[in-house]
Order: C-alpha cells, then sequence, then structure tokens
C-alpha cells in the first residue's frame, strides 16, 4: 500500500508528534537494566514460548502451526468491564481468563473431537458452535463472540482457497522472511489489517500479524520453515497490557488529562488520537528499550542466550505484567474494543 508507514515508522513518527503519551529515558535505561539481569535467564530465549506456556503446543509440525494460526486469529479483546466479573474457563485442572482462555477453550475443543485448527471446519463452523467452543465457566462470554464467528468464517474461507487449507503453505511462500510473511498476511486476510491515520499519515501497527509472525517462529523454534532470517525485524506487538507494564514500569507516562480518562475507565475508539498515542508510543519504548539492552550487553560483555530481539522483550514485559497482575492494579490499561488487538 503507497504511503503507508511500516509499525516501526509509524511509531517513531507517533513518539515524535504526541502530545498526551511520553517515553521517559530513565525509565528506559531502569528497564534496560532489568532485562539485562535476564539476559542469559530462561525467558529471553525463543525456547520460552512453549517452555514456560503449559497450553501452548509442544510440537513443531504442521498442527502445531496450524494452532498458532486459528489461535492468534482469534488474539483481540478479552478484556471486560469489571476484573472480578469475566471469561473464565476452566482446563487441565487450572482456571484460564483473558488471552489464555482462549488457548484454554482451543485445545478443550480439540480434547472433545472438535477440529478448531482445522480450515475445512471453522471456514463453515456456525455462531452457535463457536459460543459453545468459547463457552465460559462465569456468565460471562467472551468478548466479539459474533465477530469472533465472522472472522474464523471469512479466515478460513480463504486459507482453504489460497493456501489448500493450512496456515505452513503459507509460511513456505514468504522465502523464509518474516517481513514478506508480514505483508502476505496482512493482504490475504482482513481481519489482520490493523491500520489507521495519524496526523495526516497512514500508520500500521499490524499487531496480530506481527505476532502470528512471532508465535509461528516459536512454534517451530526459530528452526526449518521458521529460520527467518530477518525477524529481528519484527516490533513489539500494540496490544493493551504492553502499555500499562511500560508505565507501571516507569518507561512510559501518559499527561494527567489522558491518565484521568483512563482511571474512569472511558472507552477510546480504534483509531483515536490518544489510542493511536499510546500504541504507538509504547512500540517506540521497546525499541529504545533494545537499543539499550544491547548497548548494555555489549559494555558489560554479558553472555545473552542468543540475539535478543523485540519480540522476546515483548514476550517478558507481556508475561511480566501477568505475573504482576495485583502491583498494577492502580495502573489503568486503556479500553478499546477491537478485533486487532
Ligand atoms: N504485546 C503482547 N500482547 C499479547 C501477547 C499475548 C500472548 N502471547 C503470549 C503467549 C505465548 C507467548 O509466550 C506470549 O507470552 C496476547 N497479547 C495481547 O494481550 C491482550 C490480552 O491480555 P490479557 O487480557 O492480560 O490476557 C490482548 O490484546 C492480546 O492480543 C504477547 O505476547 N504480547
Amino acid at each position: 500500500m503507497d504511503g503507508l508507514l511500516t509499525p516501526r515508522e509509524s511509531a517513531e513518527f507517533i513518539a515524535e508528534n504526541s502530545r498526551d503519551v511520553f517515553i521517559d529515558c530513565g525509565g528506559v535505561r531502569r528497564v534496560a537494566e532489568l532485562l539485562l539481569a535476564k539476559a542469559a535467564g530462561p525467558e529471553l530465549r525463543v525456547g520460552a514460548w512453549k517452555a514456560l506456556h503449559e497450553l501452548n503446543p509442544k510440537a513443531a509440525d504442521e498442527a502445531a502451526v496450524n494452532w498458532v494460526f486459528v489461535t492468534d486469529t482469534l488474539n483481540f479483546s478479552f478484556w471486560s468491564e469489571s476484573d472480578e466479573h469475566r471469561c473464565l474457563v476452566g482446563y487441565g485442572g487450572k482456571t484460564y481468563s483473558g488471552y489464555w482462555s482462549l488457548c484454554a477453550a482451543v485445545n478443550r475443543a480439540l480434547d472433545e473431537g472438535i477440529p478448531i485448527t482445522s480450515a475445512s471446519y471453522y471456514a463453515t463452523v456456525t455462531l452457535d458452535e463457536v459460543r459453545h467452543i468459547l463457552r465460559s465457566d462465569t456468565d460471562v462470554p467472551m468478548p466479539l463472540i459474533e465477530e469472533r464467528h465472522r472472522i474464523l468464517n471469512e479466515t478460513g474461507k480463504i486459507l482453504l482457497e489460497k493456501f489448500e487449507g493450512s496456515f505452513l503453505n503459507c509460511v513456505r511462500k514468504s522465502d523464509k522472511s518474516a517481513q514478506k510473511l508480514l505483508h502476505l498476511v496482512v493482504e490475504s486476510f482482513p481481519s489482520y489489517r490493523d491500520v489507521t491515520q495519524f496526523e495526516g499519515k497512514r500508520i500500521s501497527f499490524y499487531k496480530r500479524a506481527q505476532i502470528l509472525v512471532a508465535d509461528t517462529w516459536s512454534v517451530l523454534e526459530g528452526k526449518g520453515d521458521g529460520c527467518f532470517k530477518d525477524i529481528s525485524r519484527i516490533t513489539m506487538f500494540a496490544d493493551y497490557r504492553l502499555p500499562q507494564v511500560l508505565v507501571y514500569l516507569g518507561a512510559l507516562k501518559y499527561s494527567d488529562e489522558l491518565l484521568e480518562k483512563l482511571l474512569k475507565g472511558e472507552v477510546l475508539s480504534y483509531g483515536n488520537r490518544q489510542e493511536v498515542e499510546i500504541r504507538g508510543c509504547s512500540l517506540w519504548c521497546v525499541e529504545l528499550i533494545r537499543d539499550c539492552l544491547l548497548e548494555l550487553t555489549e559494555k558489560k560483555d554479558e553472555k545473552t542466550s542468543g540475539e535478543i530481539n523485540s519480540i522476546l522483550l515483548d514476550y517478558f514485559l507481556w508475561d511480566y505484567a501477568r505475573d504482576h497482575r495485583e502491583d498494577m492494579k492502580g495502573i489503568p490499561f486503556h479500553r478499546t474494543r477491537c478485533i486487532y488487538y
């Protein structure tokens, strides 16, 4: 698309023109130092995706790639009005919320013999069947069920028409380039087109497309079809959790006016100026944290477990946000209801 900025270009432009969201350089350095202490640990490596998360597939085969595809196709908007009243899914003796409730529901369906990861199934799955598959253990359903149903049908039909029903065929058309795969995904599947405007420019975040490429790299353990030579060009994923944890860690700051709005739980519509500033400054903030961390590892000649990229930083910070939910209670996340993140 002509004149459309890449996520990284978009983020830099937004950060330069932002009025209500600011990057704190001292905070950036402190987060980089926090990550430096983890650089040689088990988290900041591609293997963590499987080792640290029991719901993720352990295999690296076609079925596992198609698990990632259907999960990331539905990987959006899990937040509920009140944290006490939300969708929960019990699986394997544990209860899952948010994004993990989706993974638990997918695995539960597979255990029940429902082929939810097969395009030939979800291309024509009915709304009632989707309601059953994504059913909650509480009286709060997973948000946007109708949209999830529509997107499953739309995406399944395209995967059948263009890629013989398997996302691995899409991966194999990308010449082992993460950028080529990213663009093939957004060109082929409309629900992944996370693009909007800011100050007269057309900008992209491609949050679900980027996390799809990242999770494909992870499930294939960075090997074989998943050995993307340019994986480090994928940026962090602009969702609603990363901004919250970056504010909590002091790397990102909101204006008083915006903070007050978020504390009141006001909804920001997709593409709203402040919503775009939150997403763009968060993305740029993680890029700066990565640059600072790489500088620190060189200076201190710190051993790292392979190349540190924005994906691994994102995963770490997202998991950190999960593990520090209670501590972060006072920091609001922004409420945007959409199918893009
Ligand atoms: N930036 C970023 N956003 C991420 C993820 C993930 C899941 N990836 C994990 C799974 C395996 C890997 O090891 C990753 O650890 C979900 N999300 C987004 O968060 C929101 C849900 O949050 P909550 O309501 O708290 O569950 C929603 O917008 C969802 O799209 C990530 O990694 N990074």
